[in-house]
Parts: structure tokens; C-alpha cells; sequence
């Protein structure tokens, strides 16, 4: 039985990950929860999970939740200190990382840092902190296991490979609800609009990052950390059906690709259980229904994101967190209906443009660069 800890279990990886241990109870045994401040939905998996610890953010959400909540089975902890510490518990044997946002970072270096296994769903940690995290790693016996689709994808077409055949990395992406688009009809899309994904239901931050193809910048930073690929050996292809995840192209020609259906428990499933795999509860791919696939290059006239994404993967150091901060204030900010969607990919560019990279990369410094930079890109719009 694996002993987990799931950060973000309210959240849409959280559920689906809840869903397939719910069916596999004498599997996996839920250490601790967390949540932001969805307590209504918390507390519903407190009573069906009964995990030692659930974890919120807020001093209200804490207060809440400490009334309702017999302490004597699950302890209520807060904030980033409560995160950390149920990340690293003697007890746990692998933690979910299904938070969104760098808000990751710190638990995910606490639970390396323990010897636990990490199911990485949370990208924003690797895109900033991916040299820590890769230093961290070698001092370390835990292993990252990718649950993000196009990673768990080319983890599993990397197995029994030699890497240095490896010719490249191809990251599959879907080009979100606004492919074929071009910047003028961009110009007044809504936040309900660009939510609405072809197909993923996912959390609100990620399906804004797909639809300005910043999701799939983030991925070409994970995909370097987690395989220790350089950038040009990272390609981006769009795949309007999102049926295979990715692919990898070996020295002879030789494409191996990973398909399943659209559907996270795949991917979850496999981190949890991983080396093994398990059969699965959630459906299988209907080949005859799902009979075209096609390929097109993306737009990075349009698409901007993409291409900043690469940029600040290459030049390194400092610069994805503050490609990463940006984003995250300009997508809030998108949200609350402050700026266009146009303008993300701008904010973007402009913090890039104005910040000074250091490669003097400590966790305090990426802190600093962070907080600078949600400061910068907040001047920017009053
Ligand atoms: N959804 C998907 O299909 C995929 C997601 N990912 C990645 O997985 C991560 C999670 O995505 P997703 O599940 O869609 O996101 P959601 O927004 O659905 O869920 C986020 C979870 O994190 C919690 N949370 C939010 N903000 C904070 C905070 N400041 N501190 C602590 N906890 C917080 C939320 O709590 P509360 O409910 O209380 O707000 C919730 O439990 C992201 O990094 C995303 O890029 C990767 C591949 C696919
Ligand atoms: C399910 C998943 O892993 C998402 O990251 C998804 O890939 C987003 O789709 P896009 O390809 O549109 O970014
Ligand atoms: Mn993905």
C-alpha cells in the first residue's frame, strides 16, 4: 500500500487523482490533503479519505475547518510552513504535486529533500526552480515522476532507450480554443472564451496558459529539466486531437509516441503506480473512433507565448521565473477582466525585456525575482 500526500486534492488533478484511489482503496492509504480555500470540498474528502493532516492557506479557511474537524483523527494545519511539513512526513511514501503556481517550489524541495517520490503535476515548480530541483535530486533517492500528459508521454517512449539516440523531443500540443486565429479576432476574446478547451476540463490557470500556448512554453522548460535535454532538441508540434501525448524521435528515425484518450487519470494513474502499471477503470482508446490524426506547425506570429518560453529557457538562470511570475499575475489578471488576452503575451514580454537575468540561483534569489517581478507587472497595468 503506497502512503501518499496529495497537494491540491480540491483542484481538477487532485479529484481525478482522489477518483482512481477511491477505486483502489486497498492500494493507497491518503496521508494528508490540502487545499487552498475550497473547505466545503476539503471537508468532504476528510470524511472519506480520513487522512492524518489537511492543510489550507488562510487563517478563515483554518478556523473553519478546525471547528469541523475532529482533530484526534485529522490534524488542521496552515499555509506554506503546513504544505512543507506534511510533504515530508516519515510516513509518506509519494507526494502529488497538484497545486498551481511556484507556490509549489518549496514543499517539492522539502519532499526531495526527505527521500519521498514525487507525481509532478505542478509545472510551474521545475519551469523556475529546475536547476535547484535538479541539484537537490542527485543528493537525493526520490525519482520525479511526470503526471503532466506530454511528459508521462515521454517518460514512457524514453524507457529501455539509450539517451544518446535521442535525436528529439516532440511535445504534442493542442493549440487551445483559439487555433487558427489570428491577432486581430484575439483582440476582444473573453476570459469565458478562452477557458473553454477542445479537450481538457482543467483548472482556470491552465486552460488560460493553453489557449495562449504559454502552457506549452512551460512544458518545453519541463521537458528540459526532467530529461536534461537542451532546448534544441525540444519541438512543438500542434495535434488538434490530443490523442498522442508526445513523442520521441531517436537517431534512426524511429518515432515512439504514447497515445491514450484525454483523460488525466491515465497519466496520474501511471505516476501512482509506477514501475507498475494497473489496468484502467477510466476507459480504453477507441482506435476506429479516433481514426485522424494530424499535425500542423504552430503559430508563433499569434502565439507568442511559445517563443518567449524558449527564449527564457535558453538564456536560463533567472529569466523563467520571471517568465513564470508574469504569467501567473498577467493570467489573474486576464481573469478579473483587467487586461485582454492579447496583453498576457505582452506583460510577458515587457518583464522579460526589463528584468536583468542572474544565474546567482538560489532559492531566495528565484523568491526575490518572483516577488519583483509580480510588483513590475502590477505597475504596469495601474
Ligand atoms: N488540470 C489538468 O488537467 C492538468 C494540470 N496540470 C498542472 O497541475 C497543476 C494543478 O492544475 P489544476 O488541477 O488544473 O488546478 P486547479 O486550479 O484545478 O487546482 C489547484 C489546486 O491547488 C490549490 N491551490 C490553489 N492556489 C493555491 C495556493 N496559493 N496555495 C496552496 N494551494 C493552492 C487549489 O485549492 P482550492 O480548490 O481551495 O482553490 C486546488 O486544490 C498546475 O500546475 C497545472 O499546470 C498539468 C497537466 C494537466
Ligand atoms: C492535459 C495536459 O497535460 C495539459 O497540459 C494539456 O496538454 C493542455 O493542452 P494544450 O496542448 O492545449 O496545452
Ligand atoms: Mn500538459
Amino acid at each position: 500500500m503506497k502512503k501518499i500526500t496529495i497537494l491540491g486534492s480540491t483542484g481538477s488533478i487532485g479529484t481525478q487523482s482522489l477518483e482512481i484511489i477511491r477505486n483502489r482503496k486497498e492500494d493507497f492509504k491518503v496521508i494528508a490533503l490540502t487545499a487552498n480555500s475550497n473547505v466545503k470540498l476539503l471537508l468532504e474528502q476528510i470524511k472519506e479519505f480520513k487522512p492524518q493532516y489537511a492543510v489550507v492557506m488562510s487563517d478563515e479557511s483554518y478556523k473553519i475547518l478546525k471547528n469541523k474537524v475532529d482533530q484526534n483523527e485529522t490534524k488542521i494545519l496552515k499555509g506554506l510552513e503546513g504544505l512543507i511539513y506534511v510533504s515530508s512526513l516519515d510516513d509518506v511514501e509519494i507526494v502529488l504535486t497538484s497545486v498551481v503556481g511556484m507556490i509549489g517550489l518549496k514543499p517539492t524541495i522539502a519532499a526531495i529533500q526527505a527521500g519521498k517520490d514525487i507525481a509532478l503535476a505542478n509545472k510551474e515548480t521545475l519551469v523556475v526552480g529546475g536547476q535547484i530541483i535538479s541539484n537537490e535530486l542527485k543528493k537525493s533517492n526520490s525519482k520525479i515522476i511526470p503526471v503532466d500528459s506530454e511528459h508521462c508521454a515521454l517518460f514512457q517512449c524514453l524507457q529501455g532507450q539509450n539517451k544518446k539516440d535521442v535525436k528529439r523531443l516532440i511535445l504534442t500540443a493542442s493549440g487551445g480554443p483559439f487555433r487558427g486565429k489570428k491577432k486581430e479576432e484575439l483582440k476582444t476574446v473573453t476570459p469565458e472564451m478562452a477557458l473553454r478547451h477542445p479537450n481538457w476540463s482543467m483548472g482556470k490557470k491552465i486552460s488560460i496558459d493553453s489557449a495562449t500556448l504559454m502552457n506549452k512554453a512551460l512544458e518545453v522548460i519541463e521537458a528540459h529539466w526532467l530529461f536534461d535535454v537542451t532546448y534544441d532538441k525540444i519541438d512543438v508540434v500542434l495535434h488538434p486531437q490530443s490523442i498522442i501525448h508526445s513523442m520521441v524521435e531517436y537517431c534512426d528515425g524511429s518515432i515512439l509516441a504514447q497515445l491514450s484518450e484525454t483523460n488525466m487519470q491515465h497519466p496520474i494513474q501511471y505516476a501512482l503506480d509506477y514501475p507498475r502499471r494497473n489496468i484502467a477503470n477510466f476507459g480504453y482508446l477507441d482506435l476506429i473512433k479516433n481514426n485522424t490524426l494530424t499535425f500542423e506547425e504552430p503559430d508563433i506570429n499569434t502565439f507568442e507565448c511559445l517563443s518567449l518560453g524558449f527564449e527564457a529557457g535558453k538564456i536560463g538562470g533567472t529569466m523563467p521565473t520571471v517568465l513564470n511570475a508574469a504569467n501567473e499575475e498577467a493570467v489573474n489578471l486576464f481573469l478579473g477582466k483587467k487586461i485582454s488576452f492579447l496583453e498576457i503575451s505582452e506583460i510577458v514580454k515587457e518583464a522579460m525585456n526589463h528584468h536583468v537575468t542572474s544565474y546567482d540561483l538560489t532559492l531566495d534569489k528565484i523568491l526575490e525575482v518572483e516577488l519583483l517581478t509580480r510588483n513590475y507587472v502590477n505597475s504596469l497595468v495601474k
